[in-house]
């Protein structure tokens, strides 16, 4: 049971409407004879990464995107990956990449993400787009975070004056979303691991996201009647469910908003990064 007031996002619903807005401007790129070209690079077969790409995939091809997988084996070495990025780097057909997350043990995460063209950063991690988020002139940004807000938006929640806090300090949720809602004037605290008495902090919150990665993380007493909730984990149970890091059963009733997890923030992930990939497309053509 869920309290009266309580409004339970539908991530799913929310993508398919921002999807449908943006099919217009694909409908007219391909009237130009442009259609957007996305390459994903996977390496080795992380099963959860296949569903997710698989998801990329078909959103990318309903909408009329050419988005291609670039595979490589799990073993490739560090050299030959950054052939692979300098190559789709030198490429003038290709708009968008993004390199699937999580990367085998011997590859330098913060190597491969800073050899990523800018003009082509599908995910917004490169540090040159980072600098830009965190100066308030934000170029393309990661596609979590930004579903968060277009969800916050779509819902009109507002952010103005409001105190935000972000459990979990990514670089691939956390640390963008504190950017992007400070860009928006809202208080924001960052609350990690080493935070101390973070029930109290996380009380504090009329916006509160969870990116922590523990399953059921943030129990009732965290949260303070009325505020906005945001799940973002993807946490695997033993029955292969997916669950998030919010007590969803005990926390709802206390929430003006919450978003569950499967069918919250992670189907607008999905639609974020076709977004920004339209979105560089059509820098390109201006550009030309
Ligand atoms: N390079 C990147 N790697 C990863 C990112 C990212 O943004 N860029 N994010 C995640 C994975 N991810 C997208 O890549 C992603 C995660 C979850 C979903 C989603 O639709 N989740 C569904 C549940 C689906 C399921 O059954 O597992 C939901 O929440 O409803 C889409 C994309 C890590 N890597």
């Amino acid at each position: 049971m869920v309290g009266n007031m309580t409004t339970i996002v539908d991530g799913r619903a929310l993508a398919n409407t921002l999807m449908a807005e943006l099919q217009k401007t694909v409908t007219a790129l391909a009237q130009q004879g442009v259609i957007p070209q996305l390459r994903i690079v996977q390496v080795g077969d992380d099963p959860a990464s296949n569903i997710y790409i698989r998801n990329k995939l078909r959103r990318a091809e309903k909408l009329g995107i050419d988005a291609q997988v670039v595979h490589l084996s799990a073993t490739i070495s560090q050299a030959d990956f950054m052939h692979v990025l300098a190559r789709l780097n030198a490429d003038p057909t290709v708009d968008a990449y993004m390199v699937q997350e999580p990367l085998p043990p011997q590859i330098d995460q913060s190597a491969v993400v800073a050899a990523i063209d800018p003009q082509k950063d599908a995910d917004g991690f490169t540090p040159v787009n980072f600098g830009h988020l965190w100066q308030g002139d934000p170029g393309p940004v990661p596609a979590t975070p930004a579903g968060i807000m277009a969800i916050l938006d779509r819902y009109e929640v507002p952010i103005q004056g409001k105190r935000a806090v972000v459990i979990g300090r990514s670089k691939i949720v956390g640390r963008p979303l504190a950017a992007m809602l400070l860009n928006r004037d809202a208080t924001v605290t960052m609350a990690h691991s080493k935070t101390v008495n973070l029930p109290a902090v996380t009380r504090e919150a009329d916006i509160l996201i969870a990116a922590v990665g523990v399953p059921h993380f943030v129990t009732a007493d965290m949260v303070k009647t009325g505020a906005v909730v945001i799940d973002v984990g993807i946490n695997r149970t033993a029955e292969g469910k997916v669950t998030g890091d919010v007590d969803f059963a005990a926390v709802a009733p206390k929430t003006a908003l919450i978003t569950p997890v499967p069918r919250g923030v992670g189907p607008m992930t999905v639609a974020m990064l076709m977004q920004q990939t339209v979105n560089l497309a059509k820098e390109r053509v201006g550009h030309e």
